[in-house]
């Protein structure tokens, strides 16, 4: 179970999240939704610990600020959104990264469970055939996978998800997200997510919450909160009516 709890977080002693509390039963995924700026990377970073908070985070009772960085690691993995800076490792050296948080000392190798992990991850999301390329050779969508596979083979309990459709194409998108779905309820893990297609998010969501200048202003399934009016008032259109009209060019 994640819990946060009246967390405040933000930059150089300005507060962007106020108050932001909510639960994640394992088993089930959160999708984060609001329009840009609103704080969304914010609350996945605060989540992470890697930005300095007020309130709670805990997961399964504990408190994420005591934990180790090994403990830590096998609890949460963050994909964020992709940089342009990337090391010339192959793919297969990247996924192997993710193995860090059951690594015995610094230079210790990989074993041959970490080995078999590591290639089913690539496996997961389709580049296995590739597995020896250099990162700085692929594809941004291609990128978006193989940072996947990291966090895949890293197998922490919950994953967190900064925008990861949005260098791949409609199939991959979907597979992405089949592949988180099955991932959670196969080991019952959870993952938070933040996307910004409103359609992926009725696909995929078990819950949704919604964020408007760094405060939650809905917060439930897909069909509620996607239906509230505080959405148009969000994003400043008529959402709904802009998805029929498009879905009926379709027929
Ligand atoms: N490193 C930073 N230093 C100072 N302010 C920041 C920093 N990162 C983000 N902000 C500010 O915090 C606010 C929330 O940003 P955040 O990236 O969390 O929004 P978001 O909802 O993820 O946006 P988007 O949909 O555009 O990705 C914005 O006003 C942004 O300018």
């Amino acid at each position: 179970m994640l819990e946060v709890k009246n967390l405040y977080s933000g930059y150089d002693g300005r507060d962007i999240l106020k108050d932001i509390s909510f639960k994640v039963k394992n088993g089930e995924n959160l999708c984060i939704v609001g329009p840009n700026g609103c704080g969304k990377s914010t609350l996945l970073k605060s989540i992470a610990n890697l930005l300095e908070h007020r309130g709670s985070v805990i997961i399964d009772g504990k408190e994420v600020s005591s934990m180790n960085k090994k403990s830590f690691a096998r609890k949460i993995g963050l994909m964020s959104q992709i940089t342009q800076i990337y090391f010339p490792y192959t793919i297969y050296d990247t996924v192997s990264l993710g193995r860090y948080a059951y690594s015995k000392g610094a230079l210790s190798k990989l074993s041959k469970e970490d080995d078999r992990i590591i290639l089913e991850s690539i496996e997961k999301v389709g580049l296995l055939d590739i597995k020896d390329k250099m990162i700085t050779e692929l594809s941004g969508g291609q990128i978006q996978r193989v940072f996947l596979a990291r966090v895949f083979a890293q197998d922490p309990d919950i994953i967190l998800l900064d925008e990861p459709t949005n260098h791949l194409d409609l199939k991959n998108q979907i597979d992405l997200l089949e592949n988180l779905k099955e991932w959670i309820s196969l080991n019952n893990k959870i993952v938070v997510g933040v996307l910004h297609d409103l359609n992926l998010v009725q696909y995929f969501a078990d819950n949704v919450l919604m964020l408007k200048d760094g405060q939650i202003v809905a917060y439930g399934n897909p069909q509620t909160v996607l239906n509230d009016p505080i959405l148009d008032d969000l994003y400043g259109i008529d959402i709904k009516g802009f998805m029929t009209e498009i879905l009926k060019k379709w027929e």
